[in-house]
C-alpha cells in the first residue's frame, strides 16, 4: 500500500450510493482516486467509468481486485452481495469500506468475523456514517463526558419521504432502523439486549403491505431504554433526530436549522429530502477518514463486530415485528480482534 501515493479505490455497485461515493472520491476526497468501478449492469459501470480519467469498468468484483491499480474497495452493492465481495477482498488482503448493512443476517456477518480473524487483522470498516456526523459526534462527546450524568433513555425519530418499490416492513428494520441500532450501541457504549416492535394502524399513504410507521423499543445491557419512530413514507422529507435524556439534563440532535425565512405571514426553513442531502458532510468525513487511515496502513471506525451486532439485533427486531412480542438479542462473546 503506497503510504504517500494516491489510494486507488474500486467502487463496487454504482447505484444511488455507489455513484455518490464515486463523485465524492473523484471531487471531494483527498489522497484517493476512483481506479475502477464494478456493477453487474455493465452499461452503468461503463458510463460512470467513462467520466473519470484512468478508471476501468468491470462487471465482476474479483476482476477489479486483481487489477494492480486497485488498493482498496468501497462496497456499495445491495446488502446480500456484501458477504461474497468482502470474502474476496480478504483473499486479496484489501482494505474495505462496506456500506451498511455489513450483511443482511447474523449468520453471514459471523462468517465474515471468522474469516477476518483467520486473516489475523482488521480489514473492514462498516458504513455507519452517523458516527461521522458533526452533531452526532458532539452528542457522543457529551455522553462520554457524562456532562449530564448517565444516559437513561434515547428518543429517536427516523423519517423518509418515501420508499422505493419493493420496500418491505422487514426492511424498515434491516435497512433503516439498523442505523439507530448502531447509533444506540455507539452512543451508549452498550449492547442491545431486547427489541419490541409496535405497529399502529398504517398511514393511508403507506404502500400496500407496508406497516408504516412503527415504534421500535430497545433495552440495553446498561439498563437504558430507547424508542425509535420509523416512518418511511412520511411524505414531507427526511428527518433523523435523537434526544438523550440523562440524569441531570437532555441533549438533542437533528432539529432543523440553517436558513429561516419570514414572509407572507409565515416563518420557517427547509426539510432535507433525503439522506444524501442530510448526511452529505458525514459521508464526506467517513470516506476521508477511511482513506487517511488506509494510507497510514490502519483500519478505524465501525468494525465487522459492529456489523454483526447490528445484524443480530435486526434479526431480533424482525422476529419481534412478526410475533408482536418482545424478543431478546443474543450475541457471541466479542473476539479479541474487536476489543
Ligand atoms: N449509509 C446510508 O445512509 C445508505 C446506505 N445505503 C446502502 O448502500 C448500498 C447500496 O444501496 P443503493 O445505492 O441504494 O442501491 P441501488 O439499488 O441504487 O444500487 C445498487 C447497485 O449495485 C449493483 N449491483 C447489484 N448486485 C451487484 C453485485 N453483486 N456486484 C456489483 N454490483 C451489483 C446494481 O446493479 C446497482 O447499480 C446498500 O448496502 C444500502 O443499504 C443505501 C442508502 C443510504
Ligand atoms: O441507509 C439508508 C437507506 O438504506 C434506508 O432505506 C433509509 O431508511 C435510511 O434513512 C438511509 O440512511
Amino acid at each position: 500500500m503506497p503510504q504517500q501515493g494516491t489510494l486507488g479505490v474500486a467502487v463496487i455497485g454504482t447505484g444511488r450510493m455507489g455513484a455518490d461515493h464515486v463523485r465524492r472520491i473523484d471531487e471531494v476526497t483527498n489522497g484517493a482516486r476512483v481506479a475502477a468501478v464494478v456493477d453487474i449492469d455493465a452499461e452503468r459501470a461503463k458510463s460512470i467509468a467513462d467520466r473519470i480519467e484512468g478508471c476501468s469498468a468491470y462487471t465482476e468484483p474479483a476482476a477489479a481486485m486483481a487489477s494492480p491499480d486497485v488498493d482498496a474497495l468501497l462496497i456499495a452493492s445491495p446488502g446480500p452481495a456484501h458477504e461474497a465481495a468482502v470474502l474476496q477482498a480478504f483473499e486479496h488482503d484489501l482494505p474495505v469500506l462496506c456500506e451498511k448493512p455489513l450483511t443482511p443476517d447474523a449468520a453471514s456477518a459471523l462468517r465474515l468475523i471468522e474469516a477476518e480473524q483467520r486473516l489475523g487483522h482488521r480489514r473492514v470498516q462498516v458504513g455507519f456514517m452517523r458516527r461521522y456526523d458533526a452533531d452526532f459526534t458532539r452528542l457522543k462527546s457529551l455522553l462520554d463526558a457524562k456532562e449530564f450524568g448517565r444516559a437513561l433513555m434515547l428518543h429517536c425519530q427516523h423519517r423518509n419521504a418515501s420508499t422505493p418499490p419493493g420496500f418491505t416492513s422487514q426492511m424498515m428494520i434491516n435497512d433503516s432502523v439498523v442505523h439507530e441500532i448502531d447509533t444506540t450501541r455507539w452512543l451508549l457504549d452498550q449492547e442491545i439486549t431486547a427489541v419490541t416492535v409496535l405497529r399502529p394502524t398504517p398511514s393511508t399513504a403507506a404502500p400496500q403491505n407496508l406497516s408504516d410507521p412503527q415504534l421500535v423499543l430497545f433495552e440495553t445491557s446498561g439498563g437504558a431504554v430507547v424508542d425509535v419512530e420509523i416512518f418511511v413514507n412520511c411524505g414531507f422529507g427526511y428527518q433523523v433526530r435523537c434526544e438523550a435524556v440523562c440524569e441531570t439534563g437532555s441533549a438533542r440532535v437533528g432539529e432543523e436549522s440553517g436558513l429561516l425565512t419570514s414572509s407572507a405571514g409565515r416563518w420557517g426553513g427547509a426539510v432535507p429530502q433525503d439522506f444524501v442531502d442530510r448526511f452529505a458532510d458525514a459521508y464526506d468525513r467517513q470516506v476521508q477518514r477511511w482513506v487517511d487511515a488506509t494510507r497510514r496502513g490502519e483500519i478505524e471506525g465501525p468494525s465487522c463486530w459492529d456489523g454483526y451486532a447490528a445484524a443480530a439485533v435486526c434479526e431480533a427486531g424482525v422476529n419481534a415485528q412478526a410475533i408482536g412480542r418482545r424478543t431478546t438479542a443474543e450475541l457471541i462473546e466479542r473476539p479479541a480482534l474487536y476489543r
